[in-house]
């Protein structure tokens, strides 16, 4: 399917990882269409279609495909571990091949199919320098000077983890959009609350930048596992439970591997009036 911007409208797809929803629109051929305005337009579930994140398709030089994420306020997202799944596994379908090379904003990522039809993604290696997460300059992101202990991972994209007791506990919905707007982070944070269930298991629950409360953040399980195992938590292989399933997660030394199932719900097109009105 390709998603060329026509005046009948513009094709896009609906996917999700675990309940984290998108939209995929596959710009390869043509313009890309996206704006902020249209990412908000197209993420209100009200007068819209309705997504966590939005992906766009374009083409790559040196890689199969550029995978460009937005959230659902018209913000843009630097990495979407649950989309890379999706897009990965419909592009792998699309070319007959079992893996697959793309470029995010933070570099180049690989995934492959594995043979139980999970689909594994190596999401690169966790970011652990402030300037680059990015928090305040000096500030040390295993310790950051908020109350909770939380520590800061990116993974091209800026994660604060908390550990806590209890998950369930958490008051995400209050606690989340605090944090998010915490001056430590410059270009705020997601927000993950992580219990150890044991020492290859870990409950999260989280808030991302951007979008709020949803039921899985891939990119979210590879910083709360780092976190883990920084903290001396859990080993560097983690199955993670969210709330809308587990992912595995396991710090190589060639990157952070998340491990999950993909969803391609279906396909629609924007109709012309919907575009004219954005
Ligand atoms: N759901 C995504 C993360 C989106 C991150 C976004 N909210 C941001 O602004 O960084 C995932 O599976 O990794």
């Amino acid at each position: 399917m390709n998603t060329k911007r026509t005046q009948s409208g513009l094709p896009f797809m609906k996917m999700h990882g675990l309940g984290n929803d998108f939209v995929v629109i596959d710009a390869r051929e043509g313009d890309d269409p996206v704006t902020p305005a249209l990412a908000r337009a197209l993420g209100d579930r009200h007068r819209g279609v309705g997504f966590d994140q939005l992906a766009v398709i374009r083409p790559a030089q040196g890689a199969d495909f550029t995978l460009d994420f937005w959230n659902n306020d018209g913000t843009r997202a630097g990495a979407c571990g649950n989309a890379t799944r999706c897009v990965s596994d419909y592009m792998m379908r699309q070319l007959g091949r079992e893996s697959v090379t793309l470029v995010t904003e933070r570099g180049h990522l690989s995934a492959i199919r594995r043979d139980d039809g999970m689909v594994s993604v190596n999401m690169g290696a966790p970011i652990l320098e402030a300037a680059q997460i990015p928090i305040l300059p000096g500030i040390d992101p295993a310790h950051l000077p908020l109350g909770g202990d939380p520590i800061a991972v990116g993974m091209g994209n800026p994660h604060c983890v908390f550990f806590v007791d209890d998950a369930e506990a958490v008051e995400v919905d209050r606690q989340g959009p605090v944090i998010e707007h915490d001056p430590l982070f410059p270009e705020r944070t997601n927000v993950e609350f992580a219990s150890v269930i044991g020492p290859d298991h870990l409950r999260m629950r989280v808030w991302e930048r951007g979008t709020g409360i949803t039921l899985a953040c891939g990119s979210g399980t590879c910083a709360t596992a780092v976190a883990a195992q920084l903290r001396g938590l859990t080993g560097k292989r983690v199955l993670v439970e969210v709330d809308g399933g587990q992912l595995e997660i396991d710090w190589r030394d060639d990157g952070v591997w998340m491990t999950g199932p993909t969803a391609h719900v279906f396909d629609a097109t924007l109709t012309q009036d919907f575009l004219d009105a954005i």
